[in-house]
């Protein structure tokens, strides 16, 4: 294939190859990362595009925040979220978008609890994220505006929250928490914190609101799956997972890494030293050979090793309150709205084409 740039790469599609590509230190993100990631700047994406030891070093100053533990401890906060969107949908007019009237805001807010952003700020955000999400649907200009204003937006807050530390003052938050570490082996420069905070902001939010939103759209046309979750609702595990292994989210792809050795993959293929090779996930999560039936939504599979959290040690940081989030969200939107259905006919539903981020503009539903 070529790539934006014009650069040639490797598709890389089989399941164990995808795996292979992901996890095995041979291939590089960082040797890639001098050309520019599809609209998107190295320096914005601080842990996707390096590799150890700068990358762990990165991710172990965050990563106690997401532990599967501190997930836990997150779910009343999740939960009071939840019941304040649905409550905000309830009370608002029908037909109602639960794009914009609960996957965003929902988990935007968590984001913002997570971080320390102010929540009385977030109709700011989503203006500037469309853009810098962009793989070709806003024109270059705009997309860089989008990073350069949250980029300055994250500027001042980080050195905002720096200064009412220096005062002496308590400010929650993971934010305040990177920039005053607990254990020395996580401390990052002032620049980490910007990108890694702006950063974490986007992952959380974009990724799981247009999943969350495709997820009840993918249950609005299977009502028998629906049906189930009302008469079992712990079943809302393995649709999720299922939902997620099912979807393909990635909109661009994904990542380019650079082999650094000659590596050979499955059915022989050598990737030669220098060659630049691309992993896709989604399309291991439809490889036949370890998904039967991989075109159709089937929650009942025995085993569901899907790479919809990629693999390896660049896995999702965030998978286990993405899956928090998702269960809570879907469950509580079908428990509030027993009878929601859409409220267009499927072709007028506008598909986030030309994204990073596959999924639905708007998701038109009433009940
Ligand atoms: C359903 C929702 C989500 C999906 C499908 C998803 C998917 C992914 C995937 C596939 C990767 C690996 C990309 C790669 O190989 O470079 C990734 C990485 C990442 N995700 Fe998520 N994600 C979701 C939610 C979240 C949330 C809620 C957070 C919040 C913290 C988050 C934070 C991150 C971060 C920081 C990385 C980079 C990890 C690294 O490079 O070490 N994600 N995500």
């Amino acid at each position: 294939m070529r790539l934006n740039s014009g650069r040639e790469a490797l598709l890389v599609a089989r399941y164990q190859d995808v795996k292979l590509v992901l996890s095995d230190a041979r291939f590089s993100r960082a040797a890639f990362a001098g050309t520019p990631l599809f609209a998107r700047t190295a320096e914005s994406l601080p842990l996707i595009t390096t590799d150890a030891p700068e990358h762990s070093r990165r991710r172990g100053a965050v990563a106690h925040a997401f532990t599967a533990r501190q997930v836990k401890r997150l779910r009343p906060m999740v939960e009071e979220l939840v019941a304040e969107q649905i409550a905000a949908v309830a009370a608002g007019p029908r037909p109602a978008d639960l794009v914009g009237g609960f996957t965003v805001p929902f988990t935007m807010r968590v984001m913002c609890r997570i971080l320390g952003v102010p929540e009385t700020e977030m109709s700011r955000f989503k203006p500037w994220v469309d853009p810098m999400m962009s793989i070709g649907r806003f024109p270059a200009e705009a997309v860089a505006a989008g990073h350069r204003e949250m980029h300055d937006y994250f500027t001042d807050l980080v050195d905002g929250i720096q200064a009412a530390l220096d005062e002496g003052r308590a400010v929650p938050g993971l934010i305040a928490e990177m920039l005053s570490p607990r254990k020395e082996e996580r401390r990052l420069s002032r620049t980490e914190v910007i990108t890694l905070s702006a950063g974490l902001f986007v992952a959380g939010y974009e990724t799981t609101s247009n999943e969350m939103a495709a997820a009840v759209y993918e249950l609005l046309r299977h009502p028998e799956l629906l049906r189930r979750l009302r008469e079992r609702p712990g079943d809302i595990e393995p649709v999720i997972e299922e939902v997620l292994r099912f979807l393909c989210g990635n909109g661009s792809g994904g990542v380019p890494h650079v082999a650094t050795a000659d590596v050979a993959l499955s059915g022989g293929v050598v990737v030669p030293t220098g060659e630049v090779v691309v992993p896709i996930p989604d399309a291991a999560n439809h490889d036949p050979d370890v998904f039967d039936e991989p075109r159709r939504l089937l929650p009942d599979r025995p085993d569901n090793p899907h790479v919809a959290f990629g693999f390896g040690p660049h896995y999702c940081l965030g998978a286990e309150l993405a899956r928090l989030e998702m269960r809570s969200g879907v469950s509580a939107l079908f428990t509030a709205f027993p009878a929601m259905r859409l409220a267009v006919p499927e072709e007028d539903l506008s598909w986030r084409t030309d994204m990073f981020v596959r999924g639905l503009w708007e998701l038109p539903v009433t009940w």
